[in-house]
């Protein structure tokens, strides 16, 4: 998967020992695999726990699109990139470079 290829390498993760789990959504016109499936296979995935969900619908949003919310290891210092393909880069034009997340206490 194109999205997930892009997360690993801009953002450096190891499968096995940076990421905890992941949720993907998926819109209502996606029907045809899961993306955890897809995910799954990947080198190292295997043993990551996943969840696939529906994306709320709502009239005139994107459509074909899958998301996910990722949870991993990362230094408190590290740049996360967000990763957004094709029609999605309208979603977070703020979020389309690499930047810092906040450091909380
Ligand atoms: C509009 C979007 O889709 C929905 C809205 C979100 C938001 O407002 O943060 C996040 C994910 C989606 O449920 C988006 O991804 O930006």
């Amino acid at each position: 998967m194109e999205l997930l290829d892009e997360l690993e390498q801009r953002n450096q993760l190891h499968p096995t020992t940076d990421i905890i789990s992941v949720t993907f959504s998926a819109t209502k016109d996606l029907d045809a695999v899961f993306p955890a499936a897809i995910a799954r296979s990947r080198p190292l995935w295997v043993n990551i726990p996943m969840l696939d969900v529906q994306e709320m619908h709502v009239e005139g949003s994107l459509k074909n699109c899958i998301r996910f919310l990722l949870h991993a290891y990362l230094p408190i210092s590290a740049s996360v990139c967000h990763i957004y393909l094709r029609h999605a880069v309208n979603l977070r034009p703020d979020w389309n470079l690499p930047h810092f997340l906040p450091h909380q206490n």
